[in-house]
């Protein structure tokens, strides 16, 4: 996990761990004992520490976390040892020395980056914070205000930028053109320069534990707390690590770092702690799929997208910023000339903002290559339609691709509720064709879920959950049903909300419940931001708008928002939806027309409204949607519980401190949740979101947990 050498009397210890080098147990000791030989050693007169591979340590091995194992040889003890050692040490920093690895540097003597690289103390996104010293010795390397911005937002910055702040001592200028080789090269050329530069230097003053730290008002603590609880709501561990940051100027180092350790004690056992590092690796596991190889996909050289609305422009500009030319197609100038408006705008704005420069900006708009004409993606490996979400319109387009495009093309349709197997049999090659659900605004929301129609191929799959990885999108694959996995759970969620309208609350209510949870909004306003209409044409597709059309045993409880509509009372567009609002505002008012409207529609459909309780509100709206999670999975539409709570974390805003909807039902106990489910349906059999599972009922009466039984049944299936 470690090696050792020495070049020109300067000791190498290069930490070997791939793929991110984390420092697992066997990289501390192997840390440690390269440590003692070169202190042993009298010919070496000083060290240098660097990371193999493309990049130092990217934090403490996350996997240890659970096992306990990280707290054997912890990385505390190691960086105290580094700190104290009597020769000087340099580290050497390129790629991502994140959380644990910068707090190795921290402990280093001196610091030298390539320009590539980035640094960052990501932990408080894990749900602990930088437990090895990193609270205690930024403050005093670069002051509290600094160091307490970058502890408690997580957020890595750039080497030029932290060689600004001071946490570097020099760079290594690196151009992008060079390979991880030359980088490492150059990097060490450079450390063992540093090294024997200051091989008899005292190390006084070089120590960071030992340095002062300024204190800084109350004032700035209790403005950055009140930034946070703004920024990160419901997150606890940004406010802890803004504590022990500020321990750090009110305590000797070693009584900071005892706050410190009691702090991350707390957290590390912590029900934010589990949800948050269940999500970082559910996240990296939506790529595995059990039977898809992903090796088996085709490289992805050249798109086209059809439809140049807000959708085709928004997945358009995925590609393009990725060097990807894409051909946009649409049927009239005038769309046309609007998309691609829509899309420069874009780029201006990004420059405008410093979030890129002009000459990547045309270089990204380099690629785009509008047109009228179909004919131009008779050459390209993968097309996107982005049209009207109507079936016959859908096949329409689907078919005269097929008929335009080479026969290798791969057709994605992007839909949100859609049959894929419907549109697929339009064409001739069923198995190149997938679903692709872009979230909305398309360029700036990460998650897609990619849909699997029963003839689409592995080789279809795994080249469609590549190149959405390429474009930096989290893809997580799923089954062909209504909705697909995440509009197909949001249904019986929705459906509760507007049943609780029928039977005494109000949206406000509701919406209330459902912020506090952790949302960022309830669904009323959710509703009210996408727009009232959209809900209601997936009824009318649904053909439940029309009472003599609807299933007399299926409790219907949408009259209001159908009635909403009739008054144009569409949303935030409108000004008005299930709340009123300022012109241009997004903040709605509770609207006593609304609340009329509702009270008048509970009476004619005979309810008796009551007081319902935060509590009944919670737990139906998210007990149908995890009932629904769970009939996902056992359905085999879901491939994974992580896969749902990464969509339902990703697309709708559920709290990932909360793991997502699956993780969290394991939390609160599926006995307890089955129980629930079984008696709202009781009192309200004719909803049948209140149908219970059958996995949830198997669980539930086994008293297993869902993670751990899903977690074996792969492993079966893997070794069959
Ligand atoms: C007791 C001490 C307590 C506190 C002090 C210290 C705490 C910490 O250091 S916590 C860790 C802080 N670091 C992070 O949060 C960084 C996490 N990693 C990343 O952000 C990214 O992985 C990356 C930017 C470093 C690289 O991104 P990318 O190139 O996209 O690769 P992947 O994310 O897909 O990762 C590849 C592979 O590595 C696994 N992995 C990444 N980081 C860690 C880690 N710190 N520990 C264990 N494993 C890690 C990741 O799961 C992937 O694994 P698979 O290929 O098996 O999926």
């Amino acid at each position: 996990m470690t090696s050792y050498k020495t070049i020109k009397d300067v000791a190498v210890i290069t930490i070997e761990n791939p793929p991110v080098n984390a420092l697992s147990l066997a990289v501390r000791e192997g840390i440690l004992d390269g440590l003692s030989r070169a202190s042993k050693d009298d010919t070496v007169c000083a060290i240098v520490i660097i990371g193999g591979g493309r990049t130092f340590p990217a934090g403490a091995d996350i996997s240890e976390f659970a096992n306990g194992k990280a707290f054997t040889k912890p990385l505390p003890q190691i960086i105290e040892k580094i700190e104290s050692t009597q020769k000087p040490i340099v580290c050497a920093i390129h790629g991502t020395a994140f959380g644990g690895g910068l707090e190795v540097a921290l402990g280093c003597h001196y610091r030298i980056a390539s320009t590539r690289s980035k640094v960052g103390l990501p932990e408080v996104n894990l749900g602990i914070l930088p437990g090895a010293g990193g609270t205690q010795r930024l403050p005093r390397l670069i002051g509290v205000w600094l160091a307490a911005e970058m502890i408690c937002s997580g957020k890595p910055i750039e080497a030029v930028d932290a060689d600004a702040k001071g946490i570097l001592d020099d760079l290594v200028e690196i151009s992008s053109l060079e390979s991880v080789q030359t980088e490492y090269d150059k990097l060490l050329d450079a450390a063992i320069t540093l090294a024997l530069r200051v091989k008899n230097h005292s190390l006084e003053g070089k120590r960071v534990s030992q340095l002062k730290v300024e204190p800084v008002s109350d004032f700035f603590y209790e403005q950055l707390a009140l930034q946070i609880s703004k920024n990160a709501r419901g997150m606890n561990a940004p406010l802890q690590a803004l504590k022990a940051v500020k321990a750090s100027a009110m305590f000797p180092f070693k009584e900071g770092m005892q706050r410190e350790q009691q702090i991350l004690g707390r957290l590390f056992v912590s029900s934010q702690a589990k949800a948050l590092q269940h999500i970082f690796f559910a996240e990296r596991q939506t790529m595995k799929i059990p039977g898809i190889d992903m090796k088996k996909g085709v490289p992805i050289k050249f798109v086209g997208v059809i439809g140049a609305g807000m959708m085709g422009s928004g997945i358009a500009i995925n590609f393009i910023k990725k060097g990807i030319p894409v051909v946009l197609i649409d049927a009239e100038q005038e769309f046309l000339d609007r998309g691609v408006k829509a899309i420069e705008d874009y780029f201006k704005g990004r420059v405008k903002k410093g979030k890129t420069t002009r000459f990547l900006a045309d270089r990204s708009l380099g690629y785009l290559r509008p047109s009228l004409h179909y004919e131009d993606l008779s050459n390209v490996d993968l097309v996107i339609e982005a049209v009207f979400e109507n079936l016959d319109v859908k096949k329409s387009v689907l078919k005269h691709l097929d008929e335009i495009c080479k026969p290798q093309t791969i057709l994605c349709t992007n839909t949100s509720t859609l049959d894929i197997d419907q549109i697929a049999s339009a064409t001739n090659r069923p198995d190149r064709v997938i679903g692709t659900h872009f979230f909305s605004p398309a360029n700036v929301m990460r998650l897609m879920e990619n849909v699997a129609g029963s003839k689409t191929s592995e080789r279809t799959i795994a080249s469609v959950m590549q190149i959405s990885k390429t474009i930096s999108k989290i893809p997580v694959l799923v089954g062909n049903c209504f909705g697909f996995i995440g509009n197909r759970m949001l249904f019986p969620y929705n459906n509760q909300a507007n049943a609780l309208l029928q039977e005494g609350a109000f949206p406000h209510d509701v919406d209330k419940v459902l912020y506090d949870f952790g949302f960022p909004m309830g669904l009323f306003q959710m509703s009210d931001l996408a727009g009232n209409d959209i809900g209601l044409h997936i009824r009318k597709a649904q053909g439940i708008v029309d009472p003599s059309q609807r299933d007399p045993n299926e409790r219907y409880v949408s009259t209001t928002a159908d009635k909403l509509c009739e008054m144009k009372r569409f949303g935030v567009k409108s000004s008005k939806g299930w709340y009123s609002y300022a012109k241009g505002s997004r903040k709605g008012r509770p609207d006593k027309e609304v609340m009329d409207l509702i009270v008048e529609n509970s009476k004619a459909e005979g309810f008796v409204r009551r007081n319902i309780s935060a509590k009944e509100i919670e737990e139906r709206c998210l007990y149908a949607l995890i009932n629904e999670g769970f009939k996902c999975l056992e359905e085999g539409m879901a491939y994974k519980p992580g896969d749902i709570d990464i969509i339902w974390i990703y697309g709708y805003g559920f709290p990932p401190q909360k793991g997502g909807p699956m993780h969290y039902a394991d939390a609160v106990g599926l006995k307890k949740i089955y129980d629930s489910i079984l008696q709202y349906g009781k009192a309200d059999p004719k909803t049948s979101a209140w149908k219970p599972s059958k996995l949830l009922e198997q669980l539930a009466s086994s008293g297993k947990k869902l993670a751990k039984y899903w977690t074996k049944k792969l492993k079966a299936q893997s070794n069959l």
